[in-house]
């Protein structure tokens, strides 16, 4: 896409989203979907599948109420040992996912959906990038546990806090945060 770019709507009410799309000098609204739009992990889905899937079903309960512009769907999961780490439910479930990734490699994957209105087909790509932990101790765990950096951060962890534990072997890091950026330049290339 050379011309001018048509409005784009970010179906997020993600914080960390809103700040890599503005940092990266793209202008925007923020179109928060609906809860539901983010349901139903199905145990028989792959994270490729799973992200995909979620992200296509956010942009579309934006995409029914825009009738001109750009709506950009992103869902963002850890998987480690064959399992998907979502955002975690409580600070429990944080301790069970990090001691699960520590000492070990794991991936991240954003599936990227956007959909370009009045047209009626998503483009979906999906993003993995591959990281390590560091064999962080108990009392490591529980301090970065008290800094509550785990609340609403699929895997439990924030990449972009800086941690001196958590290590990109391959791939983009804004990928790993919740929004590859550099596919979604890509996808408004070609869309
Ligand atoms: C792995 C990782 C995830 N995350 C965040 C990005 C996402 O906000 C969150 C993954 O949860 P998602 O369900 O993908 O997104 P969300 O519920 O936060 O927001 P929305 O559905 O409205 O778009 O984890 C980080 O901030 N840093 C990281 O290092």
């Amino acid at each position: 896409m050379n011309s001018p770019l048509p409005p784009l709507y970010l179906a997020s009410s993600s914080p960390r989203r809103r700040q890599l799309l503005s940092e990266a000098g793209y202008d925007f609204t923020v179109f928060a979907p609906a809860d539901t739009a983010e349901c139903g992990i199905c145990s028989r889905e792959t994270p490729p599948e799973l992200v995909a899937r979620l992200a296509m079903q956010k942009a579309a309960d934006v995409a029914v109420q825009v009738d001109h512009g750009i709506v950009i769907g992103c869902d963002t999961v850890a998987e480690c040992c064959g399992m998907i780490l979502g955002k975690p439910s409580d600070r429990d479930h944080a301790r069970e996912m990090l001691r699960m990734m520590r000492g070990r490699e794991h991936h991240v994957y954003s599936g990227l959906c956007l959909w370009k209105r009045p047209g009626i087909r998503p483009q979906i790509r999906v993003d993995r990038s591959k990281l390590i932990m560091d064999p962080v101790t108990d009392q490591q765990l529980e301090a970065y546990l008290d800094t509550d950096g785990w609340e609403g951060k699929a895997g439990a962890f924030g990449y972009q806090d800086g941690l001196d534990w958590v290590h990109l072997i391959e791939g983009s890091e804004s990928n790993v945060v919740g929004l590859p950026l550099e596919v979604f330049a890509q996808m408004l290339q070609e869309i």
